[in-house]
């Protein structure tokens, strides 16, 4: 049994958008391989910060149980954050089901999640011991898909200012080039969590020293060291770094270069067309990399992941990655 599911790119491929069905409910949600919370906008979210989303209303399913007393409450690395109430009910993937999935009913969220109006909630895939939910804490959609899959698996297939897609329990050759390449996971902290042996900018040599990283479907830019931020930077001669844009910047009509991660033995190529992100208006370009604000690990977004073919394989505890 599996799964395929079209994940749609807001617009400057902000965040991707996939269809999921809640107790006959179909909602757009956030899939977001760097958080474990399947939480939604609900009939239980104050109606002020309800605004155009779409809602899920437990009350309409014939399936949905409350889970009196439990409660969950999540913050991002972006500021932004939400909590609220738990229950359970039937969910459906792109045709593959998990019955009595948490499902966590957002009573408050911050505002980057009012005004996202396309985005009615999170479905999370990290590990399901980064899950908020309490006082027991929650299976994600994937762990507790897992048993029924054919291969314990999903792949991401993000696309540029295109639906790309996820697949869960089988892996889709005809999505990538050549042969997947395979590196261990760390999933102590529950993140797809692992070590990447250098970095290249441009044409340039291989060089730096090893630095762990996430692979986070729901970030949307390349979030790396300070320093490896400078010595890409340092290649665009307009490059700056700008408070009032909120990071690097250079002007639209440079050559952006490409920047290569080596993990393994695998070179994973992220051309200069993805980290030329998106236009400020004035001229000036927005770079799809930018500092990791120093938290340790570097966050390998949707800007990397755009470039890649990646599976996420829970019964091997691995990712692997192929040029597509
Ligand atoms: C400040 C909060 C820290 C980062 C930490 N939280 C996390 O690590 C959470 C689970 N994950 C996240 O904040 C990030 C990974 C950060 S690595 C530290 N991924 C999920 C994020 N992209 C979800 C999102 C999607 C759309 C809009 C906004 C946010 C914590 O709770 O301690």
């Amino acid at each position: 049994v599996g799964g395929d599911v079209t994940a749609t790119p807001e617009s400057d491929d902000n965040e991707y958008l996939c269809p999921v069905t809640i107790g006959g409910q179909t909602l757009n949600l956030d899939f977001d391989s760097g958080s474990s919370d399947l939480w939604v906008f609900s009939t239980s979210t104050p109606s002020s910060e309800q605004q155009s989303h779409t809602i899920y209303n437990p009350a309409k399913s014939s399936t949905f149980k409350e889970l009196n007393g439990f409660t969950w409450q999540i913050s991002y690395g972006d500021g932004s954050g939400a909590s609220g109430t738990v229950g359970t009910d039937t969910v459906t993937v792109g045709g593959l089901t998990v019955k009595n999935q948490a499902v966590e009913l957002a009573t408050a969220v911050s505002s980057e999640f009012v005004t996202d109006s396309a985005n009615n909630g999170l479905l999370g895939l990290a590990w399901s011991n980064l899950n908020t939910v309490e006082p027991t804490q929650q299976q994600t959609f994937f762990a507790n898909a897992g048993p029924q899959l054919q291969q314990n698996v999903f792949t991401a297939d993000l696309r540029h200012d295109q639906p790309g897609s996820y697949d869960f329990g089988f892996i889709d050759t005809s999505k990538f080039q050549g042969n997947l390449n395979y590196v261990p996971v760390d999933n102590s902290q529950g993140f797809w969590q692992f070590t990447v042996d250098g970095y290249a900018v441009g044409d340039g040599a291989t060089g730096g020293n090893s630095f762990s990283a996430i692979a986070d479907t729901g970030t949307t830019l390349l979030l790396l060291d300070d320093n490896i931020v400078s010595d890409y930077y340092s290649q665009i001669s307009s490059a700056q770094n700008s408070n009032s844009a909120g990071g690097f910047v250079f002007d639209c009509t440079e050559d952006v270069p490409d920047l290569t991660l080596q993990i393994g033995d695998y070179a994973a190529v992220v051309p200069g067309s993805l980290l030329n992100f998106s236009q400020n208006g004035d001229g000036t370009c927005f770079g799809g990399i930018q500092s990791d604000g120093g938290q340790g690990f570097a966050i390998l977004g949707d800007v990397f992941l755009k470039a890649q073919f990646t599976v996420f394989d829970q019964g091997n505890v691995q990712l692997g990655f192929a040029p597509k």
